[in-house]
């Protein structure tokens, strides 16, 4: 037979066995609707039997329902090719490998999770170690139709006679293909170095690193996947946290768990991880120097101090009439009631009682004061207890002490005077005034770095006393909560995480590390980074605070991916050369993909940067199937959203650097990468981040040819 016909014939075999697994999934799912209906009857029984004999109904009802509707909601999730790999072993035995394990009437399996020990060997089998597998076949399909297969030969020894075998490079293939505006999952074609990631050990710190495209969000993604599978008892009630850079990120990575049939997993950018602060957006990126200032350790004795210090507008003094004498407290005596209270070190928002019993003894030392100058005496105890239930001294406290929240504390620090107090030898002038400026900017909400800083005064301030009502927050303004999560909402217990995967964790600050670490006090973590990749000016600062972060976890492991899969490899050539210095060659991954296009350097002048600009967004977007990046400095991004917005092409996003991280496109327009550079002390670290973000083209466009060194 001729190749094409050996493959319609083989397609045709694998057909036949996915419309077996959907016919017996359509009979699965038909079979939990009729248990669900089954456990709701049960209940209308219940009622009309006795009292105790309804507790059980109802018990075996919820516990009927709760398994039903998990059935269905893992049979009804829109998987992208459920069957996607088959495995013909030495004895004979196929194995069918998929998203999801399905069995049929007699209990054999028509398919295995790849998730499950016996899908291993679908990742791991290698020619030297082939593990009884002789035939390895990737099937790909859309929606329930075959399109293709493509086999791997282990053992060709062994191979049985008239055993087809297909093709060649399902990974190749799967690389070469283009790329929607989402990332998709790469359970198919899973290589060996990241099975091994994904299925080592689900406690303690587990840490990847790798240059750009190693798979390194992919791998993590699907570890959580895997972890959630495997140890579903000790990871699924308290849940899983997905940390990444931003919330494009983590609307890029949205589909990855779901398309595996895991909804359950939370999905949160670093400036989303508070919700219901001050109406933290966190969406806005600082210029680098300030995100600096606001993610290093010092933040977090500047805001300690900040938070002990006067409140602006509470009463400068206290009187109050006792027995026909008024008790006055000027604001210097206050401030020496306010200090004698911090010195306890309780949260504010936890020492309101302190405070009255601190105000009242400083009140009785003062009557006692005017006693002694009248040589008369009082009974101090007796006149604590009359003022303490007077309703004018409560009135005094409730504004003298009042509840602190942390949106309205970090807003005192547009007084550059207060901050000055709060950063005493700990800010230099310039970082002060750098600081004060942001806070009394309200042109748009929270910042990323101020999330983190919000994270910080809320644990320092302490929780504010339940109400009935809600306060009127009026930090409360622009709202928008900005969470792409796809999991559960998680307002109050945020250290209740089992497991944290922390991407692009290169980047975190210190500030940031402390607020992930207060979600992770009792979890296991994955953390996935690329040092070279870089754009945090303190690295030992930042993994001081990591080391803390992970606290006294002892089992750490450490591993490195090396290929990488997005990048041809004459777009990562280029992309390597401007970190030639700063990484040493172990640290750079090799790309495996060659398409024979070179990235197109065009020097322009800066007039004619627009009309170049719109030209290569043009030809890329004629020139590839999926998305074109347009990247430019953070500051350039409306700049430049503006000469495109002629070009009426959902497939064209343009982005800032500092966004780009984690993101990737089949073709990317770089403008102006000194503009890159010169953005921050890193800036050549980011460069590097934004040239590697393209699968298969790259025009760059350069006024100033100092971007690229020179090669000595
Ligand atoms: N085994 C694989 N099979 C198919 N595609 C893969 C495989 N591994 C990685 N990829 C693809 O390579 C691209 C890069 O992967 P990913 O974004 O996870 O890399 P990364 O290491 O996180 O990159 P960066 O550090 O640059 O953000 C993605 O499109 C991913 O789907």
């Amino acid at each position: 037979m001729s190749e094409p016909r050996v493959r319609r014939a083989e397609i045709a075999v694998e057909q036949h066995h996915v419309d077996r697994v959907y016919t017996r999934l359509a009979e699965l799912r038909t079979q939990a609707e009729a248990m669900r209906a089954k456990g709701y009857e049960i209940g209308h029984g219940a009622q009309r039997e006795a009292v105790f004999e309804q507790a059980s109904m109802l018990f075996e009802r919820d516990m009927m329902v709760f398994h039903a509707n998990q059935t269905l909601q893992t049979l009804d999730a829109e998987y992208e090719g459920l069957v996607f790999g088959r495995l013909d072993h030495t004895d004979t035995e196929t194995v069918y490998v998929g998203r999801l394990g399905i069995r049929d009437a007699e209990f054999d399996n028509l398919v295995t999770d790849w998730r499950a020990p016996a899908a291993a060997a679908f990742y791991q089998a290698t020619a030297e170690e082939p593990m009884d597998v002789v035939r390895r076949r990737v099937i790909r399909c859309s929606g329930q139709n075959v399109l293709d297969v493509d086999d791997d030969v282990l053992i060709a020894d062994a191979v049985p006679e008239g055993m087809p075998i297909v093709g060649e490079g399902a990974l190749m293939a799967a690389l070469g293909r283009s790329r929607g505006e989402k990332m998709r999952d790469i359970v198919a074609t899973i290589q060996r170095e990241q099975d091994e990631v994904i299925r080592a050990p689900w406690r303690g710190v587990t840490e990847i690193t790798g240059g750009p495209g190693t798979g390194k969000t992919a791998v993590a993604l699907h570890r959580a996947a895997y972890l959630l599978y495997r140890h579903r008892r000790q990871l699924g009630g308290a849940g899983v946290l997905v940390v990444g850079p931003s919330g494009v990120f983590t609307s890029y990575i949205s589909r990855v768990l779901p398309s595996m049939g895991e909804t359950n997993v939370e999905l949160r950018a670093l400036g989303e991880l508070l919700d219901g602060v001050g109406g933290a957006d966190g969406s806005h990126q600082d210029a680098a120097p300030l995100a600096a200032v606001k993610g290093s350790l010092r933040m977090r004795k500047v805001l300690l101090r900040a938070l002990r210090d006067t409140p602006p507008d509470v009463p400068e003094e206290m009187r109050i009439v006792y027995r026909g004498e008024v008790l006055k407290l000027s604001a210097k005596e206050l401030e020496k009631v306010r200090r004698k209270v911090h010195t306890h070190g309780g949260p504010p928002n936890r020492s309101r009682i302190r405070a009255a019993e601190t105000l009242l003894d400083a009140l009785a030392d003062k009557a006692e004061e005017y006693a002694t100058a009248d040589g008369k005496t009082i009974d101090r105890a007796e006149l604590i207890t009359d003022l303490g239930e007077r309703i004018d001294f409560h009135r005094f406290l409730v504004v003298w002490w009042p509840v602190l929240y942390p949106g309205e504390v970090l807003r005192w620090l547009s007084d550059e005077r207060r901050l000055a107090r709060a950063g005493k030898q700990l800010l230099n002038r310039d970082e002060i005034s750098m600081l004060a400026a942001s806070m009394a900017d309200r042109s748009h909400g929270w910042s990323v770095a101020d999330v983190a800083m919000l994270d910080e005064l809320r644990v320092l301030a302490g929780p504010p006393p339940k109400r009935r009502h809600r306060p009127v927050d009026l930090e409360a303004e622009p709202t928008p909560r900005g969470s792409t999560g796809t999991g559960p909402q998680r307002p109050e217990h945020y250290d209740e995480y089992s497991h944290i995967v922390v991407d692009e964790s290169q980047d975190l600050s210190p500030m940031q590390w402390r607020m992930v670490g207060r979600r992770g006090k009792y979890a296991s973590w994955t953390v996935v980074g690329d040092p070279v990749q870089s754009s945090w000016p303190d690295p030992a600062e930042a993994a001081q605070a990591r080391d803390q972060a992970f606290g006294v976890r002892t089992a750490r492991r450490r591993y490195t991916l090396r290929t990488n899969y997005r990048n041809s490899a004459e777009i990562f050539d280029l992309a390597a050369k401007v970190v030639v210095g700063q990484a040493g060659s172990d640290e750079l991954p090799k790309a495996v993909r060659t398409t024979g296009l070179t990235p197109d350097v065009r020097p322009v002048d800066v007039a004619a940067l627009e009309h170049e600009t719109q030209a290569a967004a043009k030809e890329l977007l004629a020139a590839v199937e999926g998305t074109v990046g347009v990247i430019t400095a953070m500051d350039r991004v409306d700049e430049v959203s503006g000469w495109l917005s002629g070009q009426a092409d959902e497939r064209l996003k343009v982005v800032g650097s500092l966004d780009s991280k984690g993101l990737e496109y089949d073709a990317v327009v770089l403008v102006e990468p000194m503009d890159l550079v010169t953005e921050s002390t890193t800036g050549r670290r980011v460069l590097y981040v934004a040239l590697t973000r393209a699968t298969q083209q790259l025009t760059v466009l350069a006024s100033d040819p100092d971007w690229l060194p020179s090669p000595r």
